[in-house]
């Protein structure tokens, strides 16, 4: 008898992670999280001995061959670092199969020279990511390419949402989202470190200090994900007049903590436009 199970297989989408770093690891093992099948992942990295445990590690299929990887998928995701995207997208564009797009996750590098490398006519996205895709909370902005139809829009912003919430803009926004959504989460990260040691400092145990905080800022952020108000409104309600919270904000204003935030984000968004001018791209 005649299987009629591959009439009922619900359509397959094909990835390929071209350099999983960082990154590249973390929206893999994102969207495997997500359901995306092992089978239906190829992945490229560096060396050699880097794919071999991301294929144990993964159980999918990993080598060294940008090309390789690629042949085959329908949506290429590349994770390489910013000078090191023109040679992996003219290994990729030709290897794709008609329609495949192909989608540039690096910062700096503008999605025309992603386009120029690939190939002509190939439909192609660039996004700004988190490794918060790695627990499904990603924060990702797209930027559609000119050979980018509504079809391939809606499969690239699905893949996307499956790690996260995402965003479509305008590509003059990068250099803004890339200092917020991709540097964002080490900011917090840092400040997460600071709060735990001063924790630590006034007695707490280290492990009591780390998961105090941690809840702390889960707690936050999903109040203010979910809250009808605003971040200052929300500090305003914790910070009883007279109480422990003013004490701390005013501490903080005093050392003028809200504009040295504002000039971090400055200059990461400023560093990301000199990537791209010193990569010859701008
Ligand atoms: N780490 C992060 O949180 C974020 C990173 N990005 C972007 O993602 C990209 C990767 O960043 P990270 O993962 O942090 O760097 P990383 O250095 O951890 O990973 C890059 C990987 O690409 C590999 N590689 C280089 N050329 C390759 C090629 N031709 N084929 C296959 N693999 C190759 C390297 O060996 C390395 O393992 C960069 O372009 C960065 O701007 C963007 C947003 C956030
Ligand atoms: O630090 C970087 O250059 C990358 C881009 C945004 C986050 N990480």
């Amino acid at each position: 008898m005649i299987s009629t199970d591959a009439l009922h297989e619900p359509e397959r989408t094909r990835i390929a992670v071209i350099g999983a770093g960082h990154l590249g690891e973390a929206v893999l093992g994102g969207l495997l999280r997500a359901g995306l099948p092992a089978r239906d992942v190829a992945v490229s990295a560096l060396p050699a001995e880097r794919a071999h445990i991301l294929a144990e590690r993964y159980g999918v299929a990993a080598g060294t061959d940008d090309a390789a990887a690629a042949d085959g998928a329908d949506i290429a995701l590349v994770a390489v670092p910013p000078p090191a995207v023109p040679a992996a997208a003219a290994e990729v564009g030709p290897a794709l199969p008609e329609g495949a797009v192909a989608v540039s996750l690096a910062a700096a590098v503008p999605l025309a020279r992603f386009e120029e490398a690939l190939g002509p006519g190939r439909p192609a996205a660039r996004a700004v990511t988190n490794t918060a895709a790695a627990v499904g909370r990603a924060m990702t902005a797209l930027v559609g390419g000119i050979h980018l139809d509504g079809e391939a829009r809606a499969r690239v912003g699905g893949l996307f949402s499956g790690i996260g919430s995402i965003t479509w803009v305008g590509e003059e926004a990068m250099d803004a989202v890339t200092a917020v959504a991709g540097s964002g989460p080490a900011l917090l990260y840092h400040l997460a470190a600071a709060m735990a040691g001063a924790a630590v400092d006034q007695g707490l145990p280290p492990g009591e200090a780390r998961a105090v905080v941690v809840q702390t800022l889960f707690g936050a952020a999903s109040l203010l994900r979910e809250a009808d108000r605003g971040p200052a409104e929300l500090a305003a309600e914790a910070a009883a007049p007279g109480g422990t919270t003013r004490e701390a904000l005013d501490r903080l204003d005093a050392h003028g903590v809200p504009e040295a935030v504002a000039e971090a984000v400055a200059a990461a968004a400023e560093r990301s436009g000199r990537l791209a001018e010193d990569a010859g791209h701008r």
